[in-house]
C-alpha cells in the first residue's frame, strides 16, 4: 500500500528523509513540516554582499567512513561537486589543532614523533599511556562517562586535557556527563571487542554500516580529505536537497509550519499546527529536537514524552569576528580550551585558515568564531533569554586577546544565540533510547525517531539517520 508520510522539522535530517523517502514507489506523498521560515536548522551560512562568508553552525563535514562516504554521495546526486571546498590531510588546518592550557598554545600532538616524545602540555609521552592500555582489564560498567572511561584506560592527564576538550569541540558537552557507549561508540566497542581500544583501532571491533561509496566518495579518500565544506556555505546543502525536493512529485514542502499537536488513532495520525490547520498521514517520522517532539505528542504517550524529555541539550554562544591583515600567531584549525582553563570559553576557530575562500573579496582578513557556553553557559552568562549580545561579544573579543595575543578590535562582528542547540548524550542514554523505541514498538505507533536528538550529532549522522529512518519504512533505497 502506498502511504502519506509526514516528516516533521527542516533540518538537515528532515530533508535527507526526505529525499531518500521520495526515491521510493511505496510512498505516495512526504509532506515535510518546518516551524520556522526556512529549512536547514543549525546549517546556516551568513553570506556578505563582498562575498565573504560566515558559518553560524557547522563549518566541515568529514568525509570518511560509511556516514561520511553516505554524505559525499548525496553531495554528488545533488550536483555540488563544483562548490565542494576539500581540505586535504597535508593542509595546515588538518595538521595544526591547538589546545589553550596555563595561558599558551600547545600543539596537538600528531604523527609518530608526537605520540614517542613528551609533548606539552602532557607530562609524558603519549606511547607510554597506549602500551599501558593494552593490558588493562575490561570494564564492567553497562555504561560510563566519557571521562571516566579514558581516565581508567589512558590516565587522568590524558582525560582531563585532550578528552574534556574533544567533548567541548563536538558536543559542548562536559565529558563527566557525557556518555562513552553514546557518544564515541568505536571506543566502547573497542573495549566490548578486543578488551582494548588501541587493539580496537586497529584490528576493527564490528561491522558497521555498508555505504558504497560514488566516484566523489572515492576521490575523496583517494585525494586524502579530512574535511569538506562549500564555496557559499554549509546552508548551501539544505538549500540544494530542498531545490531537488521541490522538483519531485509528491513532496510538500511547508515552512512556517509549526506542529503543535500529534494525535493518534486506528486510521493514523493527525498532525495540528501552529496556525490552526490539520493534515493526516500514515506515518510520522520525527526530526524534531526530543524535547520539541516530547511536548506536541499526545497525553496518552506521557511515558514517552518523559524519556523524549530527559534528552538535554545546551546553549551555545557564537561569535564571528573579521579583523583585517593576517593578525594570527599560528596556522592551524583553531584551539580548543579545556574546561578547568576557563569554562565559558570552548575555543576559537581559525575560519580564514581551513577556508580562506570564504573571506571577502580584496585584502587580507582573518576570519574567526569564538564558541563559547555550551554545558557551562549558565554559569558563565546566567540565563539565555537574559544576556546582551554586547557581553557575548566582549567575552569573545577578551578572549582572542588573550588567547591570540591579538590586540586590534575587529572590523565585522556577528553574534548568534543558539539556544539548545546541542543534545547531550549524558550517561544511560543507550538505554533511554532502548525503552523509547521499546515504548513505539509495543504501542505499534507508526513514528520514526531520527535527527540528532538520537544516534549521533554530526551532520554525517543526521544525514544517514534520516537515510535509516526512511529505508526502515520503505525498505532499502
Ligand atoms: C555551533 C554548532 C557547530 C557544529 N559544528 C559541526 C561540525 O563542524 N560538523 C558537524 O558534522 N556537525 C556540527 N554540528 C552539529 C550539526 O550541525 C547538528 O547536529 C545538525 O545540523 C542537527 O540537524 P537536525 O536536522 O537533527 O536538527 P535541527 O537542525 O535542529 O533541525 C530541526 C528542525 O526542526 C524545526 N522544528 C523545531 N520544532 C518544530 C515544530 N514544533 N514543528 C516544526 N518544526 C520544528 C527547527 O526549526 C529545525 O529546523 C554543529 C552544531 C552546532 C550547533
Ligand atoms: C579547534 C576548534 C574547534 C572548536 C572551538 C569547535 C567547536 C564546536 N564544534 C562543535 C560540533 C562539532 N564539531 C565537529 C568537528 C570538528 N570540530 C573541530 C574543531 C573545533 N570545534 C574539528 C577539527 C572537527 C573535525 C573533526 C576532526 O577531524 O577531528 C563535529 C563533527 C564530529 C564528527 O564526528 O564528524 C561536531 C558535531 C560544537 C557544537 C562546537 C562548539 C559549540
Amino acid at each position: 500500500m502506498q502511504k502519506v508520510v509526514a516528516v516533521l522539522g527542516g533540518g538537515i535530517g528532515g530533508l535527507s528523509a526526505c529525499h531518500h523517502l521520495s526515491k521510493s514507489p511505496n510512498v505516495s506523498k512526504i509532506v515535510l513540516l518546518e516551524g520556522s521560515g526556512r529549512c536547514g536548522g543549525w546549517l546556516s551560512s551568513v553570506r556578505r554582499d563582498d562575498g565573504a562568508v560566515f558559518e553560524q553552525g557547522p563549518r566541515g563535514v568529514r568525509p570518511g567512513g560509511a556516514v561520511g562516504r553516505n554524505t559525499l554521495n548525496m553531495v554528488s546526486e545533488l550536483g555540488l561537486e563544483s562548490e565542494l571546498l576539500p581540505i586535504t590531510s597535508d593542509h595546515l588546518a588538518s595538521q595544526n589543532r591547538f589546545l589553550y592550557v596555563k595561558g599558551q598554545l600547545h600543539k596537538m600532538p600528531s604523527g609518530l614523533g608526537g605520540v614517542l616524545r613528551t609533548i606539552p602540555p602532557f607530562s609524558r609521552p603519549i606511547i607510554q599511556s597506549v602500551l599501558k592500555e593494552l593490558v588493562i582489564s575490561k570494564g564492567t560498567e553497562e555504561d560510563e562517562s566519557v571521562h571516566a572511561f579514558v581516565s581508567r584506560r589512558l590516565g587522568s592527564e590524558l582525560a582531563d586535557i585532550a578528552i574534556d576538550c574533544l567533548c567541548r569541540g563536538v558536543f559542548a558537552g562536559d565529558s563527566r556527563q557525557l556518555s562513552v557507549r553514546s557518544c564515541f561508540p568505536p571506543l566502547y566497542e573497542a573495549e566490548q571487542a578486543r578488551g582494548s581500544i588501541v587493539l580496537g583501532m586497529l584490528m576493527g571491533s564490528g561491522a558497521g554500516p555498508k555505504v558504497v561509496p560514488s566516484g566523489l566518495a572515492k576521490r575523496a579518500s583517494k585525494e586524502s580529505w579530512t574535511q569538506w565544506s562549500l564555496k557559499r556555505g554549509m546552508q548551501t546543502l539544505p538549500e540544494a536537497l530542498e531545490d531537488s525536493l521541490r522538483r519531485r512529485n509528491g513532496v510538500e514542502l511547508h515552512h512556517h509550519a509549526k506542529v503543535k499537536r500529534l494525535n493518534v488513532d486506528s486510521t493514523g495520525w493527525e498532525i495540528k499546527l501552529d496556525d490552526g490547520t490539520s493534515l493526516k498521514a500514515d506515518h510520522v517520522i520525527s526530526t524534531l529536537p526530543a524535547s520539541a517532539l516530547a511536548s506536541v505528542l499526545p497525553p496518552a504517550a506521557q511515558t514517552l514524552s518523559e524519556q523524549l524529555r530527559s534528552i538535554a541539550s545546551v546553549n551555545v554562544a557564537l561569535v564571528n569576528l573579521e579583523y583585517e591583515g593576517f593578525i594570527l600567531p599560528v596556522t592551524g584549525f583553531g584551539h580548543l580550551v579545556p574546561s578547568t582553563e576557563d569554562a565559558g570559553v570552548l575555543g576559537v576557530v581559525y575560519d580564514s585558515v581551513p577556508f580562506p575562500e570564504h573571506n571577502r573579496s580584496g585584502g587580507a582578513t582573518t576570519r574567526l568564531t569564538v564558541m563559547m557556553g555550551g554545558a557551562w553557559f549558565e554559569q558563565t552568562f546566567g540565563s539565555p533569554d537574559l544576556v546582551m549580545e554586547q557581553t557575548l561579544l566582549d567575552r569573545a573579543v577578551q578572549a582572542v586577546n588573550s588567547h591570540l595575543s591579538v590586540t586590534s578590535q575587529p572590523v565585522w562582528s556577528c553574534v548568534a544565540l543558539l539556544k539548545n542547540c546541542i543534545p547531550q548524550y549524558h550517561l544511560g542514554h543507550w538505554k533511554r533510547l532502548e525503552k523509547m523505541r521499546q515504548y513505539i514498538s509495543n504501542h505499534n505507533l507508526a513514528l520514526t525517531l531520527a535527527g540528532a536528538s538520537y544516534d549521533g550529532v554530526s551532520v554525517n549522522d543526521v544525514i544517514f539517520s534520516g537515510r535509516t529512518a526512511a529505508e526502515g519504512l520503505v525498505g532499502k533505497i
